[in-house]
């Protein structure tokens, strides 16, 4: 059975295990921060890894923000960054819509569930989209919506994506609608299949439990594009020509980031027990994936001999 080897306390194993590597590849909610709060040590460890002269990169499923969303909370919270080294899920759904998918005009309209980080995106790919933060459709559902829904002249018929990722207002109104465009044909698209949302020392419903309704009354699973799925993978490959042997994925949730590490062939997995899974979930007989190095916290990578 494969072991995961403990890093945290020895120093020598955590200057081995930073020998190997470039490129680190961090996923950001449950490894750099719970929500606006940043984990102790977080500036301190990027900055030692930075002064070793390895590349930081930050993979994100969380859509509710935009790269430029991203890169201003990591400055804000003493994290330089470049919009460049941040890969999040909103963006690469918009990237596949955009340049994948490209369903011919007009029937490329996106009804989004979720939050201005996917709407940014998709203006920057200039897809047009509907849904998403629109104040009109945070509302209880009328006698008129199930009519205008029934007969489709509430509809859009230029829609033919629903996108769906962590949608903070997320109701009865919002589901149907997607409900009713997945019925006429529109392509089902998710950013992420995230269960849960790791904050505040506990779980609230993820990305995922926002699309498990549509997947529940169609009986389709949406194609995800953040971790992990092996789209941002080619996309980060691309633009920083990775050596995949000398990258490590460093995140919180095995289904996620550990899974996209190893289907993406990199060097290395990192977990950390900061986020949402536990080391029991990979130590069990049948673990189908298990991180080849793990650490309590990652401020631990700072017991290296600097
Ligand atoms: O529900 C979600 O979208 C995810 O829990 C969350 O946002 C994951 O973000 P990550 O850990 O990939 O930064
Ligand atoms: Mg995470």
């Amino acid at each position: 059975m494969v072991q995961s080897k403990y890093l945290t306390g020895d120093s020598a194993a955590i200057n081995e295990f930073l020998d190997k590597f470039d490129v680190f590849l961090f996923d950001c909610d449950g490894v750099l921060w719970s929500g606006d709060r940043l984990f102790e040590g977080t500036v301190e460890t990027l900055e030692l890894l930075r002064s070793k002269g390895k590349r930081v990169v930050f993979v994100t499923n969380n859509s509710t923000k935009s790269r430029q969303d991203y890169q201003k909370k990591l400055t804000g919270m003493g994290i330089p960054s470049e919009v460049e080294e941040i890969f999040a899920s909103a963006y690469s759904s918009a990237i596949y819509i955009s340049r994948i998918l490209k369903l011919p005009e007009p029937r490329n309209k996106v009804f989004v569930l979720g939050e201005s980080g996917i709407e940014q995106e998709l203006r920057t790919e200039n897809i047009s989209f509907i849904g998403g933060t629109d104040p009109s459709l945070r509302r209880d559902i009328t006698p008129a919506d199930f009519a205008g829904l029934a007969d489709g002249s509430m509809l859009d018929s230029d829609v033919g994506i629903v996108l769906a990722g962590l949608d903070f207002h997320v109701n009865y109104l919002k589901l149907a609608m997607a409900y009713q465009y997945l019925r006429r044909g529109a392509v089902f698209l998710a950013t992420n299949l995230d269960s849960t949302l790791p904050m505040s020392h506990t779980f609230f419903p993820g990305a995922g439990s926002i699309s498990v309704p549509l997947v529940n009354m169609t009986g389709q699973k949406p194609t995800a594009l953040g971790k992990p799925s092996q789209a941002m993978m080619d996309a980060i490959e691309g633009k920083f020509r990775l050596d995949r042997a000398r990258t490590c994925m460093v995140g919180d949730r095995l289904d996620t980031d550990i899974q996209f590490g190893i289907e993406g062939g990199l060097g290395g997995t990192l977990a950390v027990l900061t986020g949402v899974s536990k080391k029991e979930q990979w130590e069990a007989e049948d673990a189908a994936f298990v991180p080849a190095y793990y650490v309590d916290k990652l401020s631990d990578l700072r017991g290296a001999s600097s």
